[in-house]
């Protein structure tokens, strides 16, 4: 954000407030994107599907993309010390284990060996076809979660964690618990499709998990501001121009055709 009394002496008044009404809107004129609540996330949500028509599958698809290319940014399969770049892709029982299903179909199409643990699915047609994309790619599916957190940090070279997104609520409840308590304690990077599972959604959470990669989708949620990792991406370039405005999104423009872009 512009600090406001960085611009005082090279501002004439009337554009020097201006600038402050921006600034206190967050549409500040700078390039970082407003976070948004939790209500916003479900608001554009909603939106996205019943004004603007776009089908769940369309922006699955979009933000399962964003998260593959992003990953493939930080993480790129050379950069992998293991023989096989084994990544363990964890799947919610919502939309973002969703998002999860379609980031490990195009990592493995991106050259990496991804194995999915989906232990509560959705009893709908849209997860099954995924499911099933997924195992004509010879995927394989965990049925057991690994009890041992150096298990997992010798088998995989990245943890994917779609388990909640921006509907995560309360306590969180089993298989979970136990799978974030297993993921609080590996060794290995964590990257986190839009939301850090087990974080309030505004919030965030100390005691939770601490991925070193986000990939925030749509735009960033107010939780994000408590994120540390190294590698803050925003995906799902799918925001019409006027839903931006609505929401004031200020989203940076991503560059050229790319369908992420690094926001720290
Ligand atoms: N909108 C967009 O632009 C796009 C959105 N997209 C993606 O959708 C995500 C939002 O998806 P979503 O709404 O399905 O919710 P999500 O966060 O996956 O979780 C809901 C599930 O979790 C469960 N659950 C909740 N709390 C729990 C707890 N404490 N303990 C245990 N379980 C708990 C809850 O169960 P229930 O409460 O219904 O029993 C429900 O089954 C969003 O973050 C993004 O990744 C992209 O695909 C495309 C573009
Ligand atoms: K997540």
């Amino acid at each position: 954000a512009v600090r406001a009394g960085s611009v005082r002496g090279s501002c004439p008044s009337r554009e020097w407030s201006l600038l402050i009404r921006e600034i206190r809107t967050g549409s500040a004129m700078d390039n970082s994107p407003r976070y948004m609540s939790q209500e916003e996330a479900q608001a554009v949500d909603e939106e996205l599907f019943n004004e603007y028509k776009f089908s769940v599958d369309q922006l699955m698809e979009l933000a399962g993309l964003s998260c593959a290319v992003a990953i493939t940014k930080a993480y790129p399969v050379s950069s992998f010390t293991s023989n096989f770049p084994t990544v363990l892709v964890v799947c919610g029982p919502g939309n973002n284990g969703g998002d999860g299903l379609v980031c490990a179909r195009h990592l493995k199409l991106f050259g990496y060996l991804p194995a999915i643990h989906y232990p509560k699915r959705p009893n709908k047609t849209l997860f099954d076809n995924l499911t099933t994309q997924c195992q004509k790619m010879d995927i394989a599916f965990l049925s057991e979660f690994p009890q041992e957190p150096k298990l997992i940090d010798g088998a995989y070279n990245l943890v994917v964690d779609a388990i909640f997104g921006f509907s995560f609520k309360g306590a969180v409840r089993e298989p979970f618990g136990n799978i974030l308590s297993l993921l609080k304690r590996i060794t290995i990077p964590i990257a986190s499709v839009d939301i850090p599972s087990g974080w309030d959604v505004e919030k965030g959470n100390a005691e939770g998990i601490q991925p070193d990669m986000l990939i925030s989708l749509t735009a960033p949620k107010q939780s994000a501001v408590h994120f540390t990792g190294r590698y803050h991406f925003l995906g799902g370039r799918f925001v019409p121009l006027a839903l931006e405005k609505k929401y004031k999104l200020n989203l940076p423009p991503y560059p050229g055709t790319e369908c992420v872009q690094k926001l720290s």
